[in-house]
């Protein structure tokens, strides 16, 4: 690695990993810059942990290459490793140890200097705002607390990189939301890249951007606002008296195609703001409220994989091919 670091903190090119039959990841193109809080965003299944596997060197590519901080991950995998820290979905902490012993033993096993594992150890606890909770066995902590310490734990060697995989499953509203306000200080105030799998929808609006994979695949990356943008089209809710009558209006005066849904007609189009004084003009239905809403990344998830982010797979247990469906 140069010594102003590498222009890209993670590059793939082909990248794939075949289990027998399984096509876990089909040949990923990747960059990521140095300082991104980058997610990956997937259902259950899409291939998410066994790229963040690769990516860190725990799994050997079938195919392609990869380099992280400069580094190839499968001929460089010591100094990969030294660059990085994980966050694994599986919780891996002692439970008969307290936060600040659960680190030492971490860090003295991991080959942290002796005289410097004090402050490294305090510096971490301090990051994921555990300093306080340090005495308490890691067994009393919440999910949400274990969590943190697990990220303080992948940050004690210092990385330039950090990769959570689903940092946020299973934790409540609040845990969740303080699993992020760390991250983000880590990203921002550290400046320490960050690559994380999500499921959820609304977390991935977080990341400075994301990309969309889908049976092994990525189908589209950009900032959550450029995926947005790139749908074009706005959802217009009408909520009316007659539903019925105003969404065959809608068909045959304004060749729409409108989901009437309980007493509310939806349906997309580009310019929603500027299209609903056409809607009042032209249609006689009783219209009692109207609502214009932007795309959300489940529109962009709907439109990209041809299905909602916690659907089944068209088709069964295959794994769609994202290119069809650009
Ligand atoms: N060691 C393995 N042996 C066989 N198949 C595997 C192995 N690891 C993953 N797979 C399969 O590869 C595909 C992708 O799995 P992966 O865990 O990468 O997905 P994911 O997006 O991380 O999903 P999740 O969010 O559920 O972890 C799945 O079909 C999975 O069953």
């Amino acid at each position: 690695m140069a010594a102003d670091g590498p222009d890209m903190m993670v590059r793939a090119s082909g990248l794939a990993k075949s289990f027998g039959e399984v096509e876990a990841v089909r040949g990923v193109d990747l960059e990521v810059a140095p300082g991104e809080l980058f997610g990956l965003l997937g259902p259950n299944g899409a291939g998410k942990s066994t790229l963040i596997g690769m990516l860190s060197t725990l799994i050997t590519p079938t195919a392609g290459t990869g380099a992280v901080a400069g580094f190839d991950i499968v001929r460089e995998r010591p100094d990969v490793r030294r660059s990085i820290g994980l966050v694994f979905q599986e919780q891996t902490l002692d439970r008969y140890l307290t936060g600040w012993y659960n680190l030492k033993f971490h860090a003295e096993i991991y080959g942290v200097p002796s005289h410097e594992v004090e402050e490294r150890v305090t510096r971490a606890l301090e990051d994921v705002g555990l300093w306080e909770e340090r005495e308490r066995l890691a067994g009393t902590y919440s999910g949400g607390m274990r969590r943190r310490l697990e990220i303080a734990r992948g940050l004690l060697h210092r990385p330039r990189l950090l990769f959570l995989d689903e940092p946020t499953a299973g934790l409540d509203p609040r845990s969740r939301e303080a699993i992020w306000d760390r991250v983000r200080e880590l990203n921002e105030r550290e400046g320490i890249t960050v690559l994380m799998t999500t499921h959820y929808l609304e977390e991935a609006e977080n990341c400075g951007r994301i990309a969309i994979i889908d049976g092994g695949q990525i189908v589209t990356v950009g900032t959550p606002a450029e995926l947005k943008a790139q749908i074009g089209q706005d959802r217009v809710e009408i909520v009316a008296r007659d539903p019925h009558t105003l969404g065959e209006e809608l068909r045959t005066r304004l060749g729409l195609t409108p989901v009437v849904q309980g007493d509310t007609v939806w349906f997309t189009v580009a310019g929603g703001r500027r299209f609903v004084p056409r809607v009042f003009s032209e249609v006689d239905a009783e219209i009692t409220s109207v609502q214009v809403k932007s795309p959300s990344l489940d529109d962009v998830f709907l439109a990209r994989t041809g299905r909602g982010i916690d659907g089944p797979a068209p088709g069964g247990a295959e794994p769609q091919a994202g290119g069809s469906r650009r």
